[in-house]
C-alpha cells in the first residue's frame, strides 16, 4: 500500500436544480416513506428529535430551494396518547408528520409482508417468500392508515411522493380519499428503490393484481433502471391486460407515466469528510495497520441479496490461486446487522460466520488474518476512512435495487483511484461505466476480477476513476430528487385537465331531456353499451341495454343512434326489434330509426371504390394471424380487421407494429386507412369515420329543430364525434361524455358501461318529486 496525502478539493457539483420546472416552484411536496428519517429520544418527560442522514434526506436537500415540504411516515414504534401529542408537536416543528400503527400491525406489515414477501420476490428469492393472509391484511391496514393520515394533510395542488415497496397500495387508497373529498390537482408519484422482477416471477404473488392496481393510481412511477421499468410494464400487460408503451401504461384511459430515475448520493459529504482531521487521522492509522498488504473492502447490510457468501467464496478462490510469496491481500468486510426479526436473516448470519471461520482458518497465520469481519455498523468517519484506504471495493449483490456503497467508494477514491468490482445484478452496474462488472454467481470470474483489479496499471485505474467520478458527481441524490419532481409536475399538467373533467350530471341531463321536444342521442357500442369481451361475438347487448334503448326510443321526439365499428349484419341481428338508428363499420353504413320519418334502408357513405384492395391486404393479415397464436382476422363488408386481444399481449403488440409497417408499405397511395383499434389493426376505406356518418345523419334530419343532444363513447374514434357535436349544436343543451375519466373532447365523463346505462335510464324516469 502506498501512503496517502490529503485528497484534492472536490470538483464543483453539477447543478441539478436547473432541471426543476418553473411549475414546481412554490408547490408543496409531501414525501411519504415507511420510516420517518428521525430518531426520537426521551429524556424525562421531554422528547428530543434528530434527523437521520440518508439518500432520501440528501435528495430533498436539492429541492428545498424550490418548494416547502413535509415528511410523512411511521415513527418506528407506537406511543401512548400523551406522548403522541408531544411527539406530534415536535415533528410538526420539523416539517414531519407521524403515521401511528399499533405494534402488531407494524410488525406484520413491515416484517411479515414487506420484508418476507415483497422483498424476497422482488429480489428473485421466491423460495424465501411465505405468504400469509394475516400479513397481507396488516399490509392493507397499514397502507390505509397512511392514506388516512395523508388525507388529513394533503391540499389541492400538492405533490405527494410515495417511497418504495412498503406502500404500494397507498396511491390507490389515497386517490380514492382525495376524490371523494373533492380535492383537486394533487399529483401522486411513487418510486421503487428495489428491483422490479421479471413478470415471470412477479406473477407468483397471490395479490399481484391488487399491488399493480395500487400503484397505477399514481401519475408517475419511477424505477432505478429501465430493466425494472420494463418488467413492471410487462406485468401490467400480462397480468392486468393493459396496453403499455415504453414509458407509460394506459390504465383504463388514464395514462400513467413510467420513468427511470437512478438514485445517487451526496458525494461532497465524502470528499469533505476526507479533509477532516478525524478521517485523515483514522486513514493514517489504517494505512499503518495494513502496510505491506492490499485491502479489499466490502460494506453490506447482512442481507441474502448482498451475496456475502458468494463474495467470501470468491475471495477464498482468489487466495487459493495466489503463490505463497505474493503480496498479502485482506478483505475488510463490514456486515451491518439487518432485519434480525426475519428467520432468513438469522440463518444467513450462521452460514456467513462459518465461511469466515473456515477461510481464516485455512489461509490465516499468526501474522496474517485474511478476512476482517465486522458484524456491526461503523461510524461515518470510520466508513469513509475504510473506503479511502481500500485498493478495491467488492460488491457481489445477487440482486440490488441500486447499491449506494459503490457510489460512496468512488466518492472516497479521489486519491487512490481504487478499482470498483461490481456485480452486474446491482442497478448501479447499469450506470457505473468504469467498474469491473462481474457475474456474482460465478466464483471463478469474481476471483479473476479481483486479481485483475489488484494488478491494474495506474493509468488505467485513473482513467476508470475519472469516468466513474464524473457520473457520481453529476447524478447525485439531489439530481435524482429534482428530476423526479420536475417530471411529476410535467406529467400531471395533461392529467389535470382530465382530473377537472366533471361526471355527467345525470339529473341535469334528465331535466333538459324532459324539457326538450326533439332529442338526438348518439351512442358508441363496444365499451359504451357493452363491456369489451375477448371474443367479439360475445359482446352482445344485454337485455338491460336493449330495454333501456327501447325506452329512450319510445319517448316521443327522441332519435337514438348506435354508432359502431361492427358489421351491418351484427348490428341488424343484435338490435332487431329495437327502434334505434344504426351506423356500422365506423359509419360506412348507417340507417335511421323508424321514428325518424325517413326511409329505413341502410345507406352508405360514398367510399372510394378500389375493389382490389382486399387482395393486397388479406394475405398479409392472414399471415400474421397464422404466426400469432390467439389472433384472428374478422372480415367486414367494407373493412377487414386483425384482432390480437387473445394473443400473448407483448407478442401481439410487437406483431401489430410490424403489421402496420408492412401495411403502410403495401397500401401506400391507396385510398385506405390503417386504423389502430383497441387490440386490433383495421384497414378500411379512407375518409369514412364516425363523425362523417353522424354529420350525414344530422344533414338528413335537416329541418328537425333538435333541442337536446346526448352522446357517449369510450374510444379514440368517438372524440371527433364529440368535437363535431359541440360545433354543430353550440346553442342546444349538449351532454357529451367519454366512458372512463381521461383527456377528451367531451364535456363530461361516465365511469363505465353500467353507469352509461344508468344515466340513459334516468333520462326517461319521472322526476323525483
Ligand atoms: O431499513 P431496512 O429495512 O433494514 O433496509 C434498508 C433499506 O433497504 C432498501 O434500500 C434500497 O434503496 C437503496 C437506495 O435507493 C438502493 O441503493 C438499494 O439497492 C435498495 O436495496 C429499501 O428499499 C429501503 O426501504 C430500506 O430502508
Ligand atoms: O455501518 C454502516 C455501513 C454502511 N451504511 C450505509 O448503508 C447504505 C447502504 O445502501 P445500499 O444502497 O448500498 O444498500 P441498502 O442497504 O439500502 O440495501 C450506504 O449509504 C452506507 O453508507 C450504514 O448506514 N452503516
Amino acid at each position: 500500500m502506498t501512503s496517502t496525502t490529503p485528497p484534492p478539493p472536490p470538483p464543483p457539483p453539477l447543478s441539478a436544480e436547473s432541471q426543476a420546472d418553473d411549475a414546481a416552484a412554490g408547490a408543496h411536496l409531501i414525501v411519504v416513506s415507511n420510516r420517518l428519517p428521525v430518531t426520537l429520544e426521551q429524556k424525562g418527560s421531554e422528547w428530543s428529535f434528530k434527523l437521520s442522514s440518508g439518500g432520501l434526506v440528501s435528495a430533498l436537500s436539492g429541492l428545498k430551494r424550490e418548494m416547502s415540504f413535509t415528511w410523512v411516515g411511521w415513527p418506528g414504534k407506537d406511543f401512548g396518547a400523551d406522548d403522541r401529542v408531544k411527539i406530534d408537536n415536535l415533528l410538526k416543528e420539523n416539517a414531519c408528520s407521524a403515521v401511528y400503527l399499533d405494534d402488531e400491525t407494524a410488525e406484520l406489515y413491515y416484517n411479515g409482508f414487506a420484508n418476507s414477501i415483497l422483498w424476497p420476490l422482488f429480489h428473485y428469492h421466491p423460495g424465501e417468500m411465505i405468504f400469509e393472509e394475516t400479513a397481507w391484511d396488516a399490509y392493507q391496514r397499514a397502507n390505509e392508515a397512511f392514506a388516512q393520515a395523508l388525507a388529513a394533510v394533503v391540499k389541492d395542488g400538492d405533490l405527494v411522493w410515495i417511497q418504495d415497496y412498503h406502500l404500494m397500495l397507498l396511491p390507490r387508497m389515497l386517490r380514492a380519499l382525495l376524490d371523494s373529498s373533492g380535492r383537486r390537482g394533487v399529483k401522486i408519484g411513487w418510486f421503487l428503490h428495489t428491483p422490479f422482477p421479471s413478470s415471470e416471477l412477479y406473477r407468483i404473488l397471490p395479490v399481484r393484481r391488487q399491488i399493480l392496481e395500487g400503484v397505477l393510481a399514481a401519475d408517475l412511477l419511477g424505477f432505478h433502471t429501465y430493466d425494472y421499468a420494463r418488467h413492471f410494464l410487462s406485468s401490467c400487460t400480462r397480468i392486468l391486460g393493459l396496453q403499455t408503451a415504453g414509458d407509460s401504461v394506459d390504465a383504463g384511459g388514464r395514462v400513467v407515466r413510467v420513468g427511470t430515475f437512478p438514485i445517487g448520493i451526496d458525494p461532497s459529504k465524502f470528499s469533505e469528510a476526507l479533509q477532516t482531521d478525524e478521517v485523515r487521522g483514522r486513514l493514517g492509522e489504517l494505512e499503518r495497520r495494513f502496510a505491506g498488504e492490499r485491502v479489499i473492502v466490502g460494506v453490506d447490510r447482512l442481507d441474502y441479496i448482498k451475496g456475502v457468501p458468494q463474495k467470501l467464496l470468491a475471495f477464498e478462490q482468489f487466495l487459493s490461486q495466489r503463490s505463497d510469496d505474493a503480496e498479502r491481500v485482506v478483505l475488510v468486510q463490514v456486515a451491518v446487522p439487518s432485519r434480525g426479526d426475519v428467520e432468513e436473516y438469522r440463518q444467513l448470519i450462521g452460514s456467513v460466520n462459518e465461511l469466515v471461520g473456515r477461510i481464516n482458518g485455512r489461509f490465516g497465520t499468526i501474522e496474517y488474518t485474511p478476512i476482517h469481519f465486522l458484524h456491526r455498523s461503523v461510524g461515518f468517519a470510520e466508513l469513509v476512512a475504510l473506503y479511502a484506504v481500500a485498493d478495491v471495493c467488492l460488491i457481489t449483490s445477487t440482486r440490488d435495487g441500486m447499491n449506494l456503497v459503490s457510489y460512496e467508494y468512488v466518492a472516497s477514491q479521489a486519491q487512490r483511484h481504487g478499482v470498483l468490482v461490481l456485480s452486474e445484478f446491482a442497478g448501479a452496474a447499469q450506470s457505473l461505466d468504469g467498474a469491473v462488472i462481474v457475474n456474482a454467481w460465478n466464483i471463478e470470474e469474481v476471483a479473476a476480477a479481483l486479481a485483475l483489479a489488484l494488478e491494474m496499471p495506474a493509468a488505467q485505474r485513473e482513467a476508470s476513476f475519472r469516468t466513474l467520478h464524473k457520473y457520481v458527481a453529476k447524478h447525485t441524490a439531489a439530481y435524482w430528487g429534482t428530476s423526479f419532481i420536475a417530471e411529476l409536475t410535467r406529467v400531471r399538467q395533461a392529467a389535470d385537465a382530465a382530473a377537472l373533467l366533471p361526471p355527467l350530471p345525470a339529473s341535469d341531463a334528465a331535466a333538459a331531456f324532459r324539457g326538450a321536444t326533439r332529442r338526438l342521442v348518439v351512442l358508441d357500442y363496444d365499451g359504451t353499451l357493452s363491456a369489451t369481451r375477448t371474443i367479439p361475438e360475445f359482446a352482445r347487448p344485454s337485455p338491460l341495454a336493449l330495454r333501456t334503448l327501447q325506452r329512450l326510443a319510445d319517448a316521443s321526439g327522441t332519435l337514438v343512434y348506435v354508432v359502431s365499428g361492427r358489421t351491418r349484419a351484427d348490428m341488424d341481428r343484435w338490435f332487431r326489434g329495437v327502434d334505434v338508428g344504426l351506423a356500422a363499420e365506423h359509419g360506412l353504413f348507417y340507417r335511421h330509426p323508424p321514428t325518424a320519418g325517413l326511409d329505413k334502408e341502410w345507406r352508405s357513405l360514398p367510399a372510394p371504390a378500389d375493389p382490389l384492395w382486399r387482395d393486397a391486404v388479406l394475405p398479409l393479415l392472414q399471415h400474421y394471424a397464422e404466426r400469432t397464436p390467439g389472433s384472428f382476422v374478422e372480415m367486414k363488408e367494407a373493412g377487414v380487421t386483425w384482432h390480437f386481444r387473445n394473443a400473448d399481449p407483448e407478442f401481439g403488440e410487437w406483431q401489430a407494429n410490424e403489421l402496420r409497417a408492412n401495411l403502410e408499405r403495401v397500401l401506400a397511395h391507396r385510398p385506405l386507412a390503417i386504423v389502430n383499434a383497441n387490440k386490433a389493426v383495421e384497414v378500411r376505406p379512407a375518409r369514412v369515420d364516425k363523425p362523417a356518418a353522424v354529420r350525414a345523419i344530422v344533414a338528413e334530419l335537416a329541418g328537425t329543430a333538435v333541442d337536446f343532444v346526448l352522446a357517449a363513447g369510450d374510444g379514440r374514434a368517438d372524440e371527433p364525434v364529440f368535437a363535431y357535436l359541440a360545433q354543430e349544436f353550440a346553442h342546444v343543451p349538449l351532454f357529451t361524455a367519454t366512458v372512463g375519466r381521461k383527456p377528451t373532447a367531451a364535456r363530461y365523463y361516465v365511469q363505465d358501461v353500467d353507469a352509461v346505462l344508468s344515466v340513459l335510464g334516468k333520462l326517461t324516469e319521472p322526476p323525483a318529486n
